[in-house]
């Protein structure tokens, strides 16, 4: 991935996705898809909430690729769409007919509901601003839950368990409950949890919208430290300034559309080292 920031307006490519290849399992990466592809790919993506007057429409037409590999940023002012897109993409809600979403290659909409949640949980990672760990469970159990699908043995997951609590800097918090946790401490167990099935992508929605700027700024430090030693796709929604400085591909968001280019991406600007 190169450090250059960039817009990721996709070209005007009006074709939809391409239909995936034929595959025993639906939710794998198709055999046709490469490492080239971009992670996600929208097309002519809308979604409007309600009918008549009482329409709202929180998404226009949004035609974006982003790149495998990258920590991607979805900014822009509240209510532009951020956190729409963002379930649209993580399979958690649905384009408005004629749209189309592919993330790993891919196609969203051919999936039933079942696949979807199949999808969901084997293929990405979601950290949220509310943290959604399970109250009852401790850090290890909280993270070791989502590798229950996997064909490891229980021993095999606890261990990457440990490995992951320790990575995200909680070794020796294991057996604390998230009540027993900091903000900043929940967070960090909630990225361990969203990488346990070593996803495609993961979707962070607002994930420093409830820490102090001094927490959040060490959550997201340590985002981008798991993203490149990992490879793994990061796609972040934010309003925050201090996410956006992070990130390789700026994705600003008004009204529902993708406006203009990241000023960051132009040469004059200058590339970020
Ligand atoms: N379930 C819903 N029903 C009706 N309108 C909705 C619903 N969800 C979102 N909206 C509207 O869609 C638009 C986009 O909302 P969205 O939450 O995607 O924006 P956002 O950029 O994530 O905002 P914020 O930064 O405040 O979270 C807003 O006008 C919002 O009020």
């Amino acid at each position: 991935m190169s450090a250059t920031p960039s817009i990721a307006a996709a070209p005007a490519d009006r074709a939809g996705p391409r239909l995936p290849a034929a595959s025993a399992d639906a939710t794998a990466r198709p055999a046709n898809a490469t490492e080239a592809d971009p992670i996600a790919r929208l097309r002519r993506v809308s979604r409007t909430y309600g009918t008549g007057a009482a329409a709202v429409h929180a998404l226009r037409g949004i035609d974006l690729d982003l790149p495998r590999g990258a920590f991607s940023v979805i900014a822009g002012p509240s209510g532009s769409g951020k956190s729409t897109l963002l379930q649209i993409a993580g399979a958690l809600d649905r384009p408005d007919a004629g749209g189309g979403v592919e993330i790993d290659g891919v196609a969203l909409d051919a999936l039933d509901d079942d696949a979807r949640a199949d999808f969901r949980a084997r293929r990405l990672g979601f950290v949220f601003q509310n943290f959604n760990l399970l109250p009852v469970l401790t850090a290890l159990e909280n993270v070791e839950y989502p590798m229950q699908l996997g064909a490891g043995d229980a021993r095999s997951r606890r261990e990457r368990a440990r490995e992951l609590l320790a990575a995200v800097g909680l070794a020796g918090k294991e057996g604390r409950r998230p009540g027993e946790l900091s903000g900043g401490q929940r967070q960090r167990v909630a990225i361990a949890r969203a990488l346990a099935n070593s996803p495609a992508l993961v979707l962070a929605d607002e994930p420093t919208a409830n820490l102090d700027r001094a927490t959040g700024a060490a959550i997201i430090e340590l985002m981008r430290d798991m993203q490149r030693r990992l490879g793994t796709s990061f796609v972040f929604s934010s309003h925050d300034a201090q996410l956006m400085g992070h990130a390789d591909v700026l994705v600003l968001l008004e009204d529902g559309r993708v406006t203009a280019p990241d000023p960051r991406a132009t040469p004059a600007a200058g590339a970020r080292a």
